[in-house]
């Protein structure tokens, strides 16, 4: 029987939108992975201090967006417990569910690649892990002495990092909602019917960033 290769794209993904999905299709290609799990914070641990719109509309919207694709589906294995949505416990209750053959592949924006040494049990997650794909984003530049840094801040980091070329675009759920309250467009950035969703929920209407 062979092994079941499993992706995973996390975020708190408010909204979701079409570099996430643009990146999930490209990296489950690229490494020939049976399907592509997305996976909506429940509490996402480095966004505690900000407020989000409710887990319930952030879940909708990722299930409408997954649903274009036959590969894509969504898991509610952190919205389903409470407390910090740590991908250390994740990654255990998956294998849990599906068992300790399947090879799990984390997928991150090269931003979360910076963070991840102050993770909640860094070294942990790499061991549940066959690999920590990383996608490059707009404005995060690989660069050697940096990545001699992550190493040194948690030894076998790269070694588990797999780097995946797949097309960059400059949209970020930041961006788009701040675009909502100044009412300019975000036609093309979401799925239409994560559109929808927004305009009729009138959700991201006003400013809550700090
Ligand atoms: N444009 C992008 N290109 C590549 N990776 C991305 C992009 N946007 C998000 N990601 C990655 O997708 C994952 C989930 O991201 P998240 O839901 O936090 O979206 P975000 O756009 O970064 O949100 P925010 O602007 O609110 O921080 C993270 O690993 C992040 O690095
Ligand atoms: O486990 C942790 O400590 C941890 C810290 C920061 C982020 N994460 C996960 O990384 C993914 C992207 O997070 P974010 O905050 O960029 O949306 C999402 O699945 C988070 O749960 C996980």
């Amino acid at each position: 029987m062979s092994t079941r290769s499993i992706g995973l794209m996390g975020g708190t993904f408010d909204p979701i939108h079409l570099a996430h999905l643009i990146v999930a299709e490209e990296v489950r290609y690229a490494l020939n992975l049976n399907e592509m799990v997305f996976i909506p914070a429940g509490e996402p641990p480095h966004k505690m201090n900000r407020t989000t719109a409710p887990v319930r509309d952030r879940l909708a919207m990722v299930e409408m967006a997954a649903a274009s694709n036959p590969h894509f589906s969504v898991s509610r294995v952190e919205i389903d417990r409470s407390g910090p949505s740590y991908l250390v416990d994740t990654l255990h209750l998956l294998k849990k569910q599906w068992g300790q053959e399947t090879d799990l592949f984390f997928v991150i924006g090269w931003d979360s690649l910076e963070d991840f040494p102050t993770w909640y049990k860094p070294a942990e997650i790499l061991e549940q892990l066959q690999r920590l794909v990383v996608v490059h984003r707009p404005g995060y530049q690989e660069d050697e002495a940096y990545n001699q840094q992550l190493e040194a801040r948690l030894p076998g980091l790269l070694q588990k990092v797999c780097l995946v070329a797949a097309p960059q675009l400059d949209i970020s759920s930041t961006n788009l909602r701040q675009r909502i309250v100044e009412n300019r467009p975000i036609k093309y950035q979401v799925p239409a019917e994560v559109e929808a969703y927004i305009r009729s929920h009138h959700l991201y209407q006003h400013q809550t960033e700090s």
